[in-house]
């Protein structure tokens, strides 16, 4: 293997019987996810930075049924975005044939190195896909004040939690053919909303953060609750902002 590790060190690398490993970890979260609505049909994901590991479930695969031997691993200390394909020093490939790394993992990478994110999760949740075909079509993010799970974001994802008075804000960036070509997009909305804790796609989902893994789950459901009782008071034809 490129990186150097034998083939026993490599496969160490997602193998413990400890459910809070990573490689466990993204198993486990995902059946979750999966039963939310956030991964069905293939979609979303999630990915954990340990150190200077990151753990990549794969693509186009049933992501409530991943076992922690389809686990990719790569060093965080690439200093760029890897690049698709064989470019990526991997150091841990699947040994199951035709497994590919999640192609959601450029995007992943942008709240590792934006945000020295612990882990990033992304949702295909109907409540985020609604919200951005609700809003009008030239917003460029979501806002929200006077909700309690408010007070269950933090700011930029990774700072201090938000306060029940202070109003949140999520860009939304537009869709495009290849969930890739959402990378720069993507880091676009980071560094022009330095404060969001996630980013919105229209169309198609949620990208969230956290410190950890925790961090980003519990983010993710203070967002995924704010984004459904906003689908619902908009429809309800409620000002999403303000106490009125
Ligand atoms: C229903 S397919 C959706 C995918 O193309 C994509 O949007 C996605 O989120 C998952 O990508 P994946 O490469 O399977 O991890
Ligand atoms: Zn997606």
């Amino acid at each position: 293997m490129a990186s150097g590790l034998t083939h026993e060190q490599a496969e160490a690398l997602v193998q413990s019987h400890d459910p809070e490993h990573p490689a466990n970890l993204i198993c486990d979260l995902c059946r979750d996810f999966y039963k939310l609505g956030w991964v069905t049909g293939t979609g979303g994901g999630i990915s954990i930075r340990k150190g200077e590991h990151v753990y990549l479930a794969p693509s186009g695969v049933q992501k409530e049924r991943i076992k922690p031997e389809h686990i990719f691993v790569l060093p965080f200390a690439q200093s760029s975005l890897p690049k698709p394909g064989s470019q990526r020093d991997f150091l841990r490939i699947p040994s199951k044939e035709g497994l590919k790394e999640s192609a959601c993992t450029p995007l992943f990478w942008n709240a590792f190195t934006m945000r020295n994110a612990g882990a990033c999760i992304h949702t295909h949740s109907q409540h985020a896909v609604m919200l951005t075909l609700l809003l009008p079509r030239e917003a460029d993010s979501f806002k929200i004040s006077h909700q309690e799970m408010i007070k269950g974001v933090r700011l930029g994802g990774v700072g201090k939690t938000l306060r029940f008075f202070d109003t949140l804000e999520v860009p939304i960036i537009e869709n495009t053919a290849d969930e890739e070509d959402l990378t720069e997009g993507m880091a676009a909305a980071m560094e022009k909303f330095p404060d969001a804790p996630a980013i919105l796609v229209r169309r198609h989902g949620v990208y969230v953060w956290g410190n950890t893994w925790e961090q980003a789950k519990t983010q993710a459901e203070c967002l995924d609750y704010l984004f459904e009782i906003a689908v619902k008071m908009l429809l309800a034809k409620l000002p999403l902002v303000g106490d009125n």
